[in-house]
């Protein structure tokens, strides 16, 4: 399962809300944001123009989050505690983190951006014959939730699913296929250890997470933020949290990523080889409130494209007879539960029915 969460606060979303008729039409181009850049427009539609918040903004290319080093905790055990005390203190206080010599090569990196950019600007009639809003292993299009009310990004975005079932390899586009298959492969090696990593900060076996199904399912999501001729208008993609364990993030060097930290907006620039990480929802259950699942969101920008790539680790989809809800060693008399435990078919149902109104983490909360 892969879902993201817009806040549960009342949002005034536009003045007017969203015309059927002018999202359909926009739909129906099948060529996303892309095709109205590329039609040379200089004013964007009124579908994109997203309520402007009040919180401050600092940032700007400080690097107020940590950027982790995860190069030597193989062979030192000293600095493996110091790897993991920093996991903790950022997971407790941020959410978001970097690491750098996380062990993806520099040229996989590079060649996974190529390929997002390759899909993206390929022939716009090749693509076009791989919109769909169907459930298919490999599903482009613009704006996922565009029939909801939540605002339209200004963003294209494909997301392949690669676990618990792996696609076929002609499932995917040929412009990215290999580069796809390895980045997964490599993405995926890489989430086991941050697992390891985060259990060890939550005082738990190092396999801990992964016994409980945290690591069963990834999704891979490539996102193309076309530049924007009113980027003060819009949004690259609206405040919300992540509705996973974890998601680990490739970002191509324009930057726009903010997390939203006591009321204000902060940078998390690009850092060059570096990955993002941030925490999900089903981790902060877990955590029982330890770690934090933080809303974020992305500039739009007159520069561009910009390019990421964001790896879901989350619970394998049905039959998943597992309950979730804080781990039983994180709670105490001092420390009651602070969630309710749900099963995944429960958290679905809910998740169908309500999230943009309810995120899981106030749905389920004591
Ligand atoms: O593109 C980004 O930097 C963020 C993407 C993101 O937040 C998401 O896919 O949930
Ligand atoms: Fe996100």
């Amino acid at each position: 399962m892969v879902f993201s969460s817009t806040s549960g606060k009342k949002e005034i979303f536009m003045e007017e809300p969203k015309k059927l008729e002018e999202l359909k039409a926009f739909d129906d181009t099948k060529q996303g944001v892309k095709g109205l850049v590329d039609e040379g427009i200089a004013k964007i539609p009124r579908i994109f123009h997203h309520p402007r918040d009040n919180f401050k903004r600092i940032g700007d290319k400080d690097y107020i989050i940590p950027v982790i080093d995860l190069g030597r905790i193989g062979e030192d055990g000293s600095e493996r505690k110091r790897v993991v005390e920093r996991v903790k203190e950022a997971s407790e206080t941020w959410g978001f983190f970097q690491i750098v010599n996380h062990g993806i090569p520099v040229s996989t990196l590079k060649d996974m951006i190529d390929g997002v950019v390759r899909f993206f600007e390929q022939d716009s009639e090749v693509k076009k014959n791989l919109y769909t809003r169907e459930n298919k292993p490999f599903i482009y299009n613009s704006n996922y939730n565009l029939y909801s009310k939540a605002p339209t990004n200004w963003k294209d975005t494909f997301v392949c699913k690669f676990s618990p079932n792996a696609p076929r390899p002609e499932d995917l586009p040929s412009v990215c296929r290999d580069i796809l298959l390895e980045y997964s492969n490599q993405v995926s090696k890489l989430g086991s250890l941050l697992f390891e990593l985060l259990s060890e900060a939550l005082g738990l076996a190092p396999t801990y997470l992964d016994d409980i199904g945290c690591n069963e399912g990834l999704h891979v999501v490539g996102h193309y933020y076309p530049p924007c001729p009113e980027p003060e208008l819009t949004l690259g993609i609206t405040k919300h949290a992540d509705v996973n364990f974890i998601t680990v993030l490739l970002q191509n060097q324009i930057g726009g990523l903010q997390v939203l930290h006591e009321d204000t907006w902060i940078d998390i620039p690009p850092v060059p080889e570096a990955l993002v990480v941030n925490i999900g929802d089903f981790m902060q259950i877990v955590s029982n409130d330890k770690f934090k699942s933080a809303q974020h969101r992305v500039l739009a920008n007159r520069e561009g494209p910009r390019v990421s790539i964001a790896s879901f680790f989350s619970t394998g989809s049905h039959p998943n007879p597992r309950i979730y809800g804080p781990l039983k060693q994180l709670v105490s008399e001092d420390n009651p539960a602070k969630f309710r435990e749900f099963s995944i078919p429960e958290f679905e149902a809910h998740y169908k029915k309500c999230a943009n109104r309810t995120p899981p983490l106030m749905h389920f909360r004591i």
